[in-house]
């Protein structure tokens, strides 16, 4: 199914959507589940869904497992079209999607092609210590669980010079991410 069929038929089913954001570790899947057995929403999970993408040989699976390696953001469209077609399959009109939108471009993305408006957005707060530790110990065989990657995930690093915090700062205050030069 193409997007815009995809988008029409998402549409025509006017669905509950609730964003489950926080930071690496926070607990979004876990509480997921809890969500899922008490009040009958299905699951997607974002970062799922770019996985099993990435591991069934489809063209985007280099791209994908690379961004993933480096705790980058896929491109939206990708994610978009992942969580479409999750969306339609499941039959439900009740949706937590886990772990997306990752920043202000994926969020105008999802509304722009799906004109879904989300109901609300859970957000977990964790300190990154206890968030790192659990990652550590989540012995799920995820290639970015280790502290490397891990430390690249967390939002802006402030222990570094003036000038290089502010290229991060930059990043999540220009629209799409891009350079504001
Ligand atoms: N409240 C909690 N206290 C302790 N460990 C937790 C808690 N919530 C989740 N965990 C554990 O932390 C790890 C990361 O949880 P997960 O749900 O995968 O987080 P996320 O999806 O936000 O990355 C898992 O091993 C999980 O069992
Ligand atoms: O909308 C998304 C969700 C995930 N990811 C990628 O998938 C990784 C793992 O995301 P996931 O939500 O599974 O991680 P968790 O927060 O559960 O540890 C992220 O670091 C990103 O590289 C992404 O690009 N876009
Ligand atoms: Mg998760």
């Amino acid at each position: 199914m193409g997007t815009a069929e995809a988008t029409r038929s998402l549409a025509d089913l006017n669905p509950t959507v609730v964003f489950v954001l926080g930071g690496p570790g926070s607990g979004k899947g876990t509480q997921c589940a809890n969500i899922v057995q008490h009040f009958g929403f299905t699951h997607l999970s974002a970062g799922d869904l770019l996985r099993a993408e990435r591991n069934s040989g489809s063209e985007n699976g280099t791209m994908i497992s690379n961004m993933i390696k480096e705790g980058q953001i896929v491109p939206a469209e990708v994610t978009i079209k992942l969580l479409e077609r999750a969306m339609l399959e499941s039959g439900n009109d009740k949706f937590l999607i886990d772990g997306f939108p990752r920043n202000e471009e994926n969020r105008a993305a999802f509304e722009a092609v799906t004109k879904i408006v989300p109901s609300f957005v859970l957000f977990f707060d964790c300190s990154e210590e206890e968030m790192e530790m659990r990652l550590l110990s989540r012995n799920q065989g995820r290639e970015d669980d280790n502290v490397e990657t891990i430390r690249k995930r967390f939002k802006v690093d402030a222990g570094r010079p003036i000038e290089e915090v502010f290229e991060s700062v930059k990043g999540i205050f220009s629209p799409k991410n891009e350079k504001a030069d």
